[in-house]
């Protein structure tokens, strides 16, 4: 047994986590952390984990509760793992980090897209870029790895081949995301409301987005990023344009690149965000538009799966030399 404590437990990323670690063969959740749901029960907090996790209570994070841990995943708001990391890696105890805080590999790029100041710039080189896909030998032999952002996870694995074989025109790349609602946390506010979202399809932080600078350390490529807000609880689907090269064709460059990887399928077909609802699964397709002198790539992932709680038990599963896989094997819920 594996004992793991989660931080931000009483969130939807935390409660996606305890739910996947539910059916994990080693893992368990031993300690569960909240801030203001301290105090109150999964039961209370997530009704549909009371089954497996019953009475289990919501404590508050201090130093102390590091011991009898072997691994510590953090889903806390941006900001918060700046101070705690120096504490984790201290004491040689794996880390899995949800946070923007560690992502990005220097301080300036960081200042340029969050509007302040690292608290811990020198811990920046500690951590590893958490999309296993690109970055497994490096994840294996971490004690600490920052799981990437859900609109970068969806962009990047659609690019990175593309990118990689020169398929793409790097200096020149668009991608136009849509999440559903749960990728903005629980917390009720008004730009996610019922009232706001249902009915409505509205795009945000036009030329702002933090998760530009994911994409372009990730594939050394400058991008153009505009997220959206689309009304359904999980899924981001990401539609990105490129320039082409004419070096070669990006299907079959997207099949070559994933033909063995478990959780990463390039068909033929126009992937939908709900063939991936409530899995670690990545579906994609890529086209050469001979009209325009351009390729199109789309990705769907869930959002709180590969998108975040999913992507950081793969991640936990390498450092921890288990099967990369491990409780991850569940398909998608459709229709
Ligand atoms: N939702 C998603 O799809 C994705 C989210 N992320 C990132 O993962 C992190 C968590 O996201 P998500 O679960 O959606 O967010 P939620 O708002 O649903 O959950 C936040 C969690 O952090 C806890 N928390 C809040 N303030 C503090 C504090 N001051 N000290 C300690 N704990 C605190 C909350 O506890 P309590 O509720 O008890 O106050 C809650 O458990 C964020 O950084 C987010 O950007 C990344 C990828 C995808
Ligand atoms: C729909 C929605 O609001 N999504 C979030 C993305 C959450 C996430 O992946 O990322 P971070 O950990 O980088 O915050 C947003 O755009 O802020």
């Amino acid at each position: 047994m594996i004992r793991t404590a989660i931080l931000g437990a009483s969130g939807y990323v935390g409660g996606e986590l305890l739910r996947l670690i539910a059916a994990h063969p080693r893992l368990r959740a031993t300690k569960l952390f909240g801030e203001s749901k301290a105090g109150r029960t999964v039961a209370e907090v997530h009704p549909h984990l009371a089954p497996v996790y019953a009475d289990t209570t919501f404590g508050r994070f201090d130093e102390a509760a590091l011991e009898d841990v072997d691994l510590v995943f953090a889903a806390l708001p941006h900001g918060h793992s700046q101070a705690l990391a120096a504490t984790i890696l201290a004491r040689g105890i794996p880390f899995v980090d949800l946070g923007a805080d560690f992502r990005l590999d220097d301080a300036a790029t960081y200042e340029r897209w969050y509007g302040h100041a690292h608290e811990a710039p020198d811990l920046l080189g500690e951590f590893v870029y958490g999309i296993p896909e690109i970055n497994r030998v490096a994840i294996r032999g971490s004690k600490a790895v920052a799981a990437a952002g859900c609109y970068a996870t969806a962009a990047i694995l659609a690019l990175k081949p593309l990118v990689d074989a020169n398929i793409v025109d790097s200096k020149d790349i668009i991608v136009d995301a849509a999440s559903g609602v749960s990728g903005a946390g629980r917390e009720a506010k008004e730009a996610t409301g019922f009232s706001t979202v249902d009915g409505s399809f509205a795009a945000y932080g036009l030329l702002s987005h933090r998760h530009t600078a994911e994409m372009e350390m990730a594939l050394e490529a400058r991008v153009l990023f505009t997220p959206h807000l689309v009304p359904m609880t999980r899924g981001i689907l990401a539609t990105c344009y490129a320039e082409a090269t004419g070096a070669g064709d990006p299907l079959e460059a997207l099949k070559a690149a994933y033909a063995d990887e478990r959780f990463v399928h390039a068909t033929d077909a126009a992937p939908a965000t709900k063939w991936v609802s409530g899995s670690n699964g990545v579906q994609l397709t890529a086209r050469y538009d001979d009209r325009t002198g351009k390729v199109l790539a789309l990705s769907a992932i869930d959002n709180l799966g590969k998108g975040a709680a999913g992507q950081m038990i793969q991640c936990a599963n390498l450092m921890l030399g288990l099967d990369e896989a491990a409780g991850l094997t569940a398909c998608g819920v459709y229709p």
